[in-house]
């Protein structure tokens, strides 16, 4: 459409609202920073998941947000969200070689996801990183034989984006419908969906409350706690916890898990990159121990494998729908407050103009050609930008780092006996677009 009208910014109608959609990168870079575009519409799917109510970080604005995006971040970061903690990486550590011993000896619950030389992607990596989330939370993990609750929080998650339009859809226009045409309005698969994350995230607080002790705060969700007791009249409810923890809970069940996966089918894709990603991990970090954060500087390629997926197969494709919160102007045109705001960052991330053969996986782009050193700069919008950039992003380079090195320090993928690999065609779309389930032949390294 962009081409067909022969400009990168395009306005339309979602029902009765204005919408404006940015598809290069110049664009959407602006879109993004505008200080005027930083609200979140309020839409009923959205109010679906939060008693219909507004609550949490990811869908709301003004004070609300801005205090509890503040206040989340910083204590997080106290739990090893995003920085060095020895505690989290040293779990993170325990996570990733249960990984590697599930592909090596799987137990019964994780058959269904190893055979015969052959690895289930994303599905073997979900519990891993929900993990990681979780030890941030809580201060704990599920253990191994409890992972299908993990798998089950992620199914949930899963049918919670396929069925979420990123700009609301036909169901936020006319809700009502939903109950004449419930499956094809999505609304039946997202309440089934809330249904599931919401009562995942219950048992999770009854554990957390009845277990809180104020002289021994175990994670994030102990922080929260004993915030609550000291300001009962305030933002800080048993609704903000529950619809925080969510919007945390569902990036970690999907979007990390699923960038690791689509790596890995880029490395079968292309075996001399593969290689060069098995030979720096060999001369930096050997076979005796497993990568650690300490290694990330000295692993250019890796580093810039992950880039590169990040670019090529930006998951949040439309990012989440921005609002326009006071009339303004943008390249010229006038936009009214309440304007829906979609910035098409998996468009602007191959954008020619920025990212010389956009539609092709190299990670080499992300190298300095003469040093083979890591480029200071990283244009790519995976994760936004300004004040609504994903609070998640360090936390996930890192902890994809750690996996992906890992995997690639031990193992060696290649395309399954099925020869299918997800591709662009095939992506089932939604709040997220996901690749559906694949296999990868798996061999452990000579
Ligand atoms: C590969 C992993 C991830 C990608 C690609 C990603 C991408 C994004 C994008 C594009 C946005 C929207 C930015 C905007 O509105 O302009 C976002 C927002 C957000 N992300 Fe992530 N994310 C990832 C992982 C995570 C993780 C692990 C967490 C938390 C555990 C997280 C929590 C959030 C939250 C709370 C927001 C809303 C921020 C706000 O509205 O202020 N994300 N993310």
């Amino acid at each position: 459409m962009a081409a067909k009208y022969k400009s990168p910014v395009l306005g339309m109608y979602v029902g009765s609202t204005p919408t404006i959609i940015t598809t290069d990168f110049a664009s959407t870079r602006e879109l993004l920073l505008k200080p005027e575009f930083q609200g979140r519409p309020d839409i009923f799917t959205v109010r679906l998941r939060s008693f219909n109510e507004l609550w949490g970080v990811l869908f709301t604005e003004g004070p609300l947000w801005a205090e509890q995006r503040r206040f989340s971040l910083r204590h997080l970061r106290d739990f090893g969200f995003g920085r060095r903690f020895d505690k989290m990486e040293a779990a993170t550590e325990e996570e990733v070689r249960t990984l590697l011993d599930s592909i090596r000896c799987p137990v019964a619950a994780e058959k269904g996801m190893v055979r015969d030389g052959e690895v289930l992607l994303p599905d073997l990596l979900y519990p891993g990183f929900i993990n990681a989330t979780l030890q941030t939370l809580t201060g704990e993990r599920v253990a191994r034989d409890r992972h299908d609750k993990l798998r089950g929080l992620s199914r949930a998650v899963r049918l919670f984006q396929r069925h979420l339009e990123p700009s609301g859809g036909a169901v936020n226009i006319t809700p009502w419908a939903r109950h004449l045409l419930p499956d094809t309005l999505s609304a039946t698969g997202l309440e089934r969906a809330n249904q599931g994350v919401q009562d995942f995230v219950d048992e999770l607080l009854e554990r957390e409350k009845l277990s809180f002790d104020e002289n021994a705060l175990r994670g994030f969700v102990d922080v929260f706690l004993a915030e609550m007791r000291k300001r009962p009249d305030s933002h800080f409810t048993d609704k903000q916890l529950a619809v925080m923890l969510a919007d945390f809970l569902i990036p970690s069940s999907t979007a990390v898990p699923i960038t690791v996966a689509m790596a890995l089918a880029y490395l079968a894709q292309h075996p001399d990159k593969q290689d060069a990603a098995h030979l720096e991990i060999d001369a930096v970090v050997g076979r005796g121990r497993l990568p650690t954060l300490d290694d990330r500087s000295s692993l250019p390629y890796t580093e810039a494998i992950l880039r590169e997926v990040l670019r090529l197969d930006t998951n949040t494709a439309l990012s989440v729908t921005h609002k326009c919160t006071q009339d303004t102007f943008f390249r010229g045109y006038f936009v009214p407050k309440g304007t829906l705001l979609i910035p098409n960052i998996w468009a602007a991330n191959r954008d020619p103009a920025v990212f010389e053969k956009g539609d092709e996986f190299g990670p080499e782009r992300f190298l300095d050609s003469r040093t083979g050193t890591l480029k200071k700069k990283d244009p790519t919008m995976a994760f936004g930008l300004g004040k609504r950039l994903c609070p998640g992003e360090t936390f996930s380079r890192q902890t994809m780092f750690l996996y992906l090195s890992a995997l690639l320090q031990n193992y060696s993928f290649a395309v399954s006996a099925d020869g299918y690999l997800p591709s662009e065609e095939d992506m089932i779309p939604g709040f997220l677009v996901t690749p559906k389930s694949f296999w990868l032949r798996v061999a452990a390294r000579p």
